[in-house]
């Protein structure tokens, strides 16, 4: 597989009044062709603003301070405003955690969905009657697509007027209109009930069986990791410390962090048994020490841990950070 996205040692600050806040230090990951990459990690270990990052979201206080970013060969961290802009919706798209907010209010969803193909799709013909109609029929192509029942009649009707499951298959909807090469999709289901949440992942899945789409898939989920995503990269403290393919790192996890979080999801072969919390909290991103992140609360963690570590090889296609793989081998 050929790789589409490939981003090296990104470094993502916030100047905050207390201090410089390094949201993302030194993420480096791959994304290939037609791959589902899940991201996981607590919250605030950095996954949504490494991927604004990529999709040059980022607004002061913040700013991307180090690495590159290619995708599809083109280097996005040289690009202008306005070339990021063309980048942003047709080739990459982003749905947000919030669709209600992502979402325009004051226009229907018929005018929001036109204006992304208005904006990015030159296979639109040029006369005025065909590019409506052409423009019409997409709409309604795409709002079937994502499973909104009569979308001719519900173009003309506005965000509110949808239930919370429907406007995250709105905002999909948006996000594809274009045919994106890669979807990121941060949290597509947090405010969802756990059908409809099944079904926008379905969806995402299925869409992307169809139009040969990236996807990589944001999630607290390690579950949803497991039944949709070809790899996955664990995120702490603003670093990747594990990643690899999907099912050996969730039967053999190798970093103690990973395995933390294995450990306190419910699992059905493990019903009965009580789930362990990781202890302790998230280390404070302002002014961290090069040494690992995880020491403080790692069962595993040595005297010889206090160091910057590096990824290390931890199996065919893994890597891990941490220097005691030996004994999650
Ligand atoms: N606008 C901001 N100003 C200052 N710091 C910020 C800002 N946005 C994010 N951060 C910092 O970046 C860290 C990482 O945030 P991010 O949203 O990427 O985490 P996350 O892993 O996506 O969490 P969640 O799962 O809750 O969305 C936060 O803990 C916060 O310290």
């Amino acid at each position: 597989m050929t790789v589409l996205l490939e981003v090296t040692n990104l470094r993502t600050e916030f100047t905050a009044r207390a201090g410089l806040v390094r949201a993302v230090d030194g993420v480096s990951l791959q994304i290939s062709r037609g791959e589902c990459l899940g991201v996981v990690g607590e919250s605030g270990s950095g996954k949504s603003v490494t991927f604004s990052s990529i999709m040059g979201l980022v607004r002061p206080p913040g700013h991307v301070t180090q690495g590159t970013i290619f995708f599809d060969g083109r280097d996005l961290r040289g690009m202008s405003a306005e070339e990021m802009r063309g980048v942003r919706g047709r080739d990459i798209a982003m749905t947000m955690q919030d669709a209600l907010t992502a979402l325009n209010p004051a226009l229907t969803v018929g005018e929001q969905l036109a204006e992304v193909l208005i904006a990015h799709d030159e296979t639109l013909p040029k006369g005025r009657a065909a590019r409506r109609a052409a423009i019409r029929d997409r709409c309604v192509e795409m709002l079937g697509l994502v499973g909104i029942p009569s979308p001719d009649s519900r173009l003309r009707q506005y965000p509110h007027e949808f239930s919370g499951g429907m406007r995250q298959r709105i905002m999909i909807a948006i996000a594809l209109a274009c045919r994106p090469k890669l979807l990121i999709a941060d949290e597509p289901t947090t405010a969802l009930d756990v059908t409809i949440q099944a079904q926008v992942l379905e969806l995402i899945s299925d869409i992307r069986g169809q139009m040969g789409m990236a996807v990589a898939l944001i999630t607290h989920d390690l579950g949803v990791v497991a039944e949709h995503c070809d790899r996955v990269m664990v995120m702490y403290a603003g670093q990747v410390v594990e990643e690899g393919p999907t099912d050996d790192v969730i039967s053999h996890p190798r970093h103690p962090y990973t395995r933390g979080l294995l450990a306190s999801i419910p699992r059905p072969a493990l019903r009965g048994q009580p789930l362990t919390p990781i202890k302790g909290q998230v280390p404070n991103l302002m002014g961290l020490a090069p040494q690992c992140r995880f020491h403080s609360r790692c069962p595993l963690a040595q005297p010889d841990c206090l160091v910057e570590v590096p990824m290390l090889s931890a199996g065919p296609g893994r890597r891990a950070r941490c220097l005691r793989l030996e004994e999650t081998s």
